[in-house]
């Protein structure tokens, strides 16, 4: 059940601000971010339904939450195993999972949305929970490079409508960034930037421009990296190391490409190359073509730049 808070929002001179406090959560698609999601919601408290057209994606993902929560409980609870017990039942308690999205909605506060990267699979998806879902529950999606204003076009709810963008793997990097559209409410945008918080993460305001802030940035790096490798001017192994030593990144592009999956990255650079077609920047890629052709998506398929089995 959703309530209201008043509470003073800095930098707007003591003007009250009302937000939903969150406390159900639907989310929607069980594979790698929103099974994470789902991991981090639970364990701050939400009682989370995580929902995927797969039953067997959803098994994996109860399995995965469970085997990561009892690496954090080893760590975190390493003198207090009881404690340790406790909080992993707790949070294990608060996930349950459908194949049914329309039925668990009806008391959600609100709806993360973490499926294929696909405008057209979003806004059917959006626009069936919209006549379901009831009047108070804010909808947000986590698409890497979609606008989010084109995705909440499918419902009537453009100023219960945001963006949560997480980053991968999302119980460990600290950043969401929230979006808000022109038809934001500020009552929403402050919702979830107050569940951001209550997820433990730091958030940054993004308006709904291409890639939002981390992605714009990010994707003409990947892209370069792999036009690098195309034209023979560097190894994939020696770019990777060259990032990781030469800038003091955890991963170099070859090994991010495969960790985010090489699916959702042709997903992402035919969306672009769609919305700009005289660019000479999102020409396809041979090579990200041929290994997605393969069925090469990356760590998730045990082989994509790199082989992983
Ligand atoms: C021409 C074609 C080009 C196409 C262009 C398209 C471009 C598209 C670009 C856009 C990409 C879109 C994706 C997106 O929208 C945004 C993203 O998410 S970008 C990805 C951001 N993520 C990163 O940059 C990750 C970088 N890597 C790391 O930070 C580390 O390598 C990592 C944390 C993954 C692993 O760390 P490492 O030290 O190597 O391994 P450990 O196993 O020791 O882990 C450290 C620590 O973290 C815990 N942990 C690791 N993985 C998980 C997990 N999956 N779930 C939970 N916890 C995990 C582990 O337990 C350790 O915890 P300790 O407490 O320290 O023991
Ligand atoms: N992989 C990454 O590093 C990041 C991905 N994202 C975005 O998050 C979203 C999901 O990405 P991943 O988790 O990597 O993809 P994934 O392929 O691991 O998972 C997607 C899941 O959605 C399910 N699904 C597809 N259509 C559905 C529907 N109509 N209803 C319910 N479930 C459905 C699939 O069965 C699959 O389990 C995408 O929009 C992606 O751009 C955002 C940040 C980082």
């Amino acid at each position: 059940m959703a309530f209201f808070t008043h509470h003073i929002c800095r930098g707007l001179s003591s003007s009250a601000v009302r937000h939903v406090v969150i406390k159900n959560v639907t989310i929607i698609g069980g594979g790698q971010m929103g099974a994470g999601i789902a991991q981090v919601a639970a364990s701050t408290g939400h009682a989370v339904t995580l929902v995927d057209t797969n039953e067997d994606i959803l098994k994996k993902a109860v399995k995965g939450i469970e085997g990561n929560l009892k690496r954090v409980v080893k760590k975190k609870f390493a003198d207090k195993p009881e404690a340790g017990e406790e909080f992993l039942q707790k949070a294990m308690q608060n996930v349950s999972i459908s194949t049914d999205a329309g039925s668990v909605v009806q008391g959600t506060d609100l709806v993360v949305e973490a499926i294929v990267e696909n405008l057209k699979v979003k806004q059917d998806l959006f626009g069936g929970l919209d006549k379901v879902a009831p009047a108070h529950t804010i909808f947000a999606s986590n698409t890497s490079s979609l606008s989010i204003t084109d995705i909440a076009s499918s419902t009537n709810r453009l100023d219960r409508f945001g963006g949560l963008h997480f980053f991968n793997p999302v119980p460990v990097m600290r950043l969401v960034e929230v979006i808000a559209t022109s038809s934001t409410s500020q009552e929403t945008f402050d919702s979830l930037l107050n569940f951001s918080k209550m997820l433990g993460k730091t958030s940054v305001s993004c308006k709904d421009t291409p890639g939002f802030i981390v992605n714009r940035l990010l994707l003409p790096y990947i892209l370069d990296a792999v036009r690098m490798y195309e034209r023979g001017d560097g190894s994939k192994e020696d770019i990777d190391i060259a990032m990781k030593l030469g800038c003091g990144y955890p991963m170099g592009p070859f090994e991010l490409s495969d960790y985010v999956g090489l699916d959702t990255m042709k997903f992402i650079m035919d969306g672009w190359s769609a919305a700009n077609p005289d660019n000479p920047m999102f020409a396809q890629s041979e090579v990200l073509n041929k290994l997605v052709a393969e069925g090469k998506f990356g760590k998730k398929t045990g082989e994509g730049f790199y082989k992983y089995k």
